[in-house]
């Protein structure tokens, strides 16, 4: 029993965590383009261009249902927003520089924690 309630505990201890970096990047001045879904009936070719959509609420949706396991799976779906901008948008753009400093944000928040 010991066992299974140290695995546990670790991963609860991994999902503060991450409800702490997720709060931490919601509030940057630069988060204003990733906070809800790109609108991809208004965006043209945002469909075609970018296959897996994500965005900051879809995360905090998906940490709130349990469907991160570990804070890796959690970082997965934050550098795919990251990942996402910088396939949309030109570096020389202001939704491009945004996706540029959350990123380094992120980066340095993740040393902080480790
Ligand atoms: O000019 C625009 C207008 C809308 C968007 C972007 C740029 N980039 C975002 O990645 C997706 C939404």
């Amino acid at each position: 029993c010991y066992k299974i309630a140290q695995i546990s505990k670790d991963d609860n201890s991994q999902l503060a965590v991450c409800r702490v970096l997720l709060a931490e990047l919601e509030a940057h001045k630069d988060a204003w383009p990733f906070l809800t879904p790109v609108n991809h009936k208004v965006i043209l070719g945002y469909r075609k261009v970018i296959k897996r959509p994500m965005d900051f609420s879809t995360i905090r949706r998906k940490l709130n249902n349990n469907l991160y396991f570990s804070l890796e799976t959690f970082m997965g779906d934050v550098n795919l927003v990251f990942d996402n901008c910088e396939k949309f948008n030109e570096d020389d753009s202001e939704i491009g520089r945004a996706g540029h400093n959350m990123r380094k944000f992120f980066d340095e928040l993740l040393q902080l924690k480790k």
